[in-house]
């Protein structure tokens, strides 16, 4: 596996993949990888001849610092696991080489960063969108992974990716989750044993909005069971709930007649966690 730390060196690497006449595939990340990375960079090998990894933990997309500082960094063992996992070059920048003096233009889905998550987060998908922008434009590739976890996140990509006209396939990759329901994530390290006993609340949560979403339960009573399972685990601090239509991101009022997604999100110790579940209509009523 290559490791290039600048832009022109990993240009020149994939370059030479392109001459070979291979399709390239990119999967962005912040590092402290675990399995569901790894199901990205899987999805990525069936998709594409050749896969860049990138580690980047974009100071841009945090607002508080003090997440920025104690977001999780374990290079060592990241480079060793993308390595057995077959990738072929691992795009690893310095601040200085994506965010170069004098650096100040942003990219920005004006609707969609600011609701829901964005709402919880303010100027994260900024960040986010911005980044995604120079990694799609300094690697080129054919087809770049998303998580589903990060359901906005991929969402905000698709939006952008479609109104620039950038010449890339956006895919997205279902969440891989711990035996107990837990999502991976990258944060989860931090928690606390309390908060790791406590944290399968949230998918127990959307079990339960999937159950009333069959029965053909309107959204305010899904929400409100959410509230109540959530509410149950005095260690879980609710930050975000929203049930949006997926095709639109629009939020869903009173009956699912399409399929849409509950994005959930909170706080346990102080460490935010996400979750998401995509829902469809009881058969009779699509
Ligand atoms: N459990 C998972 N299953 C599938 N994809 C995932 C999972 N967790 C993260 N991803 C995806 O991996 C990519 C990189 O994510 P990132 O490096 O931020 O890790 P993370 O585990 O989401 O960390 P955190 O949410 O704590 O920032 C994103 O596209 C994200 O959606
Ligand atoms: C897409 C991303 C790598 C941009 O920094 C990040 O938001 C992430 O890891 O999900
Ligand atoms: N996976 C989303 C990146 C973040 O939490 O900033």
């Amino acid at each position: 596996m290559e490791i290039c730390r600048t832009v022109e060196a990993i240009r020149d690497t994939v370059a030479g993949w392109r001459r070979a006449g291979d399709r390239v595939a990119l999967v962005p990340t912040m590092g402290a990888l675990h399995a569901g990375h790894m199901a990205l960079v899987g999805q990525a090998q069936a998709q594409a001849d050749r896969v860049v990894a990138s580690i980047f933990v974009n100071p841009t997309q945090f607002g508080d610092p003090k997440d920025l500082a104690a977001y999780p960094r374990t290079i060592e063992a990241d480079t060793r696991l993308l390595e057995d996992h077959g990738v072929g070059a691992l795009f690893l920048p310095a601040v200085e080489a994506m965010y170069p003096e004098g650096d100040e233009t942003i990219v920005e889905t004006s609707r969609l960063a600011g609701l829901y998550h964005g709402a919880v987060r303010p100027g994260h998908f900024r960040g986010v969108a911005t980044v995604v922008t120079k990694l799609l434009n300094i690697v080129q590739p054919d087809v770049a992974l998303f998580g589903e976890k990060d359901y906005q996140q991929l969402a905000v990509i698709r939006r952008m990716v479609r109104d620039l006209h950038m010449p890339v396939d956006i895919l997205g990759v279902p969440t891989l989750r711990e035996p107990d329901g837990l999502a991976m994530s990258s944060r989860n390290v931090r928690l606390s044993p309390e908060d790791r006993a406590a944290a399968p609340v949230l998918s127990r949560a959307l079990d339960r909005a999937e159950a009333l979403a069959a029965e053909g339960a309107p959204v305010e009573t899904m929400m409100q069971a959410i509230r109540d399972v959530i509410g149950s685990e005095p260690r879980a601090v609710l930050k975000g709930l929203d049930i949006v239509d997926a095709a639109s991101f629009r939020p869903v009022v009173r009956h699912l007649t399409r399929r849409a997604g509950i994005m959930l999100s909170a706080e346990f110790g102080g460490v935010l966690l996400i979750d998401q579940r995509e829902i469809d209509p009881p058969q009779e009523t699509r």
